[in-house]
């Protein structure tokens, strides 16, 4: 049934849309549309294809914007599957596929979303990173910032920063930082109303001008992030033109170092409407008009998705000439100024592999918190590593007796308290801003020296890197159990390990002695095992006698 729509919403779209607000309205008669992404970080689209529990015959259709993305049917409930749990695919809409599309990100960038929760497009965003560079995501929402958290761990990022922030607070500390950044701004979310109805009480409450005041604050200070050549994503879900071509005419009138990169309108996606910042706007938009043309509009009566504008800015550097046109992957044609780095050329990337002691990752380790309130550790880790009550320590402990020599990190471990992170490569310090995850929180550590390995680790992890490793099929019982929580009683046949990375009182296990499967009397299976749906990790258990512990912390459990 089409929802109850406001009347002056109404009368506003009549004027704007004119001969096609019939076709608009009745759009809204149309059943919503759904859309899952699959998560490229942890399989690619032919193995989805191999595995895939969903659609018929055909199974799903794609979503013609997203390489990844799919419609699916309602009655499939992919939320509830327990490949849901195991992180391999996002629930998004498909329209809010599309400014991540835009935002070209390529492996070894530095992208801030500034406006994350609950974390759809900053998962996407991280998928295009596959591991490389850095992803600053940010809400101003406390409460929201915690769904964020949890969305970037179930995906199994590893190089993500979750803050809680305001816009000001971040452009302190990375004026000119970022090579992308999103702002999927706040807004009065006009073209949600089909998706959720209590949009429309949300519309009634918060105003176009409250939400135009906020994104205009907003994007200010994301301008002042973007480095010079970099690339500025701006979106929102609503038909408003204060919102949409107004804040950008604005934005450009205030920088004018900014400009347009013109969107090539395809998959019915159409261009931004110039008159309508003439329009509803002010003096200073009229100046900037002309090139809202190049922004675009998704309207529910011609795709097949619910409404969005989304515009896309470059920075301007010295010597640099007019933008180039997003197209088929995103990236533009831009041409660069000679000397500085080509954003889309070489991609930025300077992790390092296997160095040092391996759980250490590849930077020096920083130590923050209440046991250590500053310093830098300048030791030699494996000396470090003596301390048995040292987080990293242990940590180090538990990745040689757990992990294998395969299990690649990067990153320079963080120290919050007794909590250990894997922080990207090249962060400037975040002392004095709210974070809610410094990096990737691979784990705590505990009393008797024990470190107590995290969720999110096992959601970063493939099943190679693990020492020990029990696998289930998603149809089986178990599965549900353990997602359950319960405790499990395997078959000691079913138990697997490989050889750990170092054995034996301290020799590192070289590449060659590891994987395959060693029956279970040789290869002691007792400790922590990385419990598997179809070859996918869900979570930890410590497996002893006959006897699996379930280590889902009640937060991930399915209830
Ligand atoms: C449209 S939602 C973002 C959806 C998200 N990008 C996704 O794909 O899952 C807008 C978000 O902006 C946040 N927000 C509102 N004002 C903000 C501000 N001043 N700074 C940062 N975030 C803000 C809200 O809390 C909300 O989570």
């Amino acid at each position: 049934m089409a929802p109850r729509l406001p009347q002056l919403f109404l009368d506003k779209m009549e004027h704007l849309l004119g001969a096609e607000f019939p076709a608009f309205i009745a759009s809204y008669g149309d059943s919503r549309l759904y859309g899952l992404r699959i998560n490229s970080l942890k399989l690619t689209s032919g193995s989805w294809r191999d595995i895939n529990p969903f659609g018929e015959g055909e199974g799903m259709p794609p979503i013609p914007w997203t390489a990844e993305g799919y419609y699916y049917d309602e009655k499939d409930r992919p939320g509830k599957h327990p490949y849901y749990h195991a992180g391999l695919y996002y629930i998004q809409e498909p329209s809010a596929m599309v400014p991540v599309e835009l935002l070209g990100v390529r492996p070894g960038d530095r992208v801030l979303d500034l406006c994350a929760a609950p974390g759809g497009k900053s998962t996407q965003i991280a998928a295009k990173l596959q591991g490389r560079g850095v992803l600053v995501s940010n809400d101003n929402a406390r409460e929201r910032t915690k769904a964020l958290a949890k969305n970037i761990e179930l995906a199994g990022v590893r190089n993500a920063v979750v803050l809680n922030e305001e816009p000001h607070r971040l452009a302190d500390t990375f004026a000119g930082w970022f090579d992308r950044i999103l702002v999927d701004a706040p807004c009065s979310g006009e073209g949600m109303f089909r998706k959720e109805e209590s949009m429309i009480a949300e519309w009634e409450k918060h105003s176009v001008e409250r939400c135009s005041a906020m994104q205009r604050d907003i994007l200010r200070h994301a301008a002042a992030m973007l480095a010079p050549g970099g690339t500025l994503v701006y979106s929102t879900c609503t038909f408003s033109p204060e919102e949409n071509e107004c804040a950008i005419a604005r934005l450009l009138a205030e920088f004018p170092e900014l400009e347009v990169v013109p969107v090539e309108a395809r998959y019915g996606w159409m261009p931004g409407r110039p008159e309508w910042a003439a329009e509803y706007g002010t003096d200073a938009v009229q100046t900037a008009m002309h090139p809202l043309a190049g922004t675009v509009r998704l309207w529910p009566h011609r795709v097949k998705g619910e409404g969005h504008y989304a515009a896309v800015l470059t920075k301007r550097r010295s010597g640099d000439d007019q933008a180039g046109r997003v197209g088929e992957d995103g990236h533009d044609g831009r041409k660069r100024g000679s000397g500085e780095r080509a954003l889309n050329a070489e991609p930025r990337d300077r992790r390092r592999h296997g160095s040092g002691g391996k759980a250490m990752g590849s930077g020096k380790p920083i130590v923050r918190g209440p046991e250590r309130s500053s310093g830098r550790y300048s030791e030699p880790l494996r000396k470090a590593a003596k301390e048995e009550a040292d987080p990293l320590a242990q940590w180090q402990r538990f990745a040689e007796e757990n992990l294998t020599a395969g299990a690649e990190f990067t990153g320079v471990p963080v120290v919050y308290g007794t909590r250990v992170y894997l922080q990207p490569e090249e962060m400037p310090s975040l002392d004095g801003l709210k974070v809610v995850r410094a990096g990737w929180f691979v784990g705590e550590a505990g009393s008797g020296g024990k470190f107590q390995p995290s969720q999110p680790l096992a959601m970063g992890l493939k099943a190679a890197d693990a020492v020990r490793w029990l696998n289930f099929r998603a149809d089986e019982p178990e599965t549900l159990r353990f997602l359950r929580g319960e405790t499990l009683h395997p078959d000691a046949e079913r138990m697997n390990a490989a050889i750990p990375a170092v054995s034996d009182g301290g020799s590192r296990g070289g590449k060659d002695e590891l994987r395959g499967k060693f029956p279970a009397e040789t290869v002691n299976t007792k400790g922590y095992t990385l419990v598997c749906v179809d070859g996918y990790p869900l979570g930890w258990g410590k497996y002893s006698g006959g006897m699996l512990k379930n280590g889902l912390p009640a937060g991930w459990r399915r209830m």
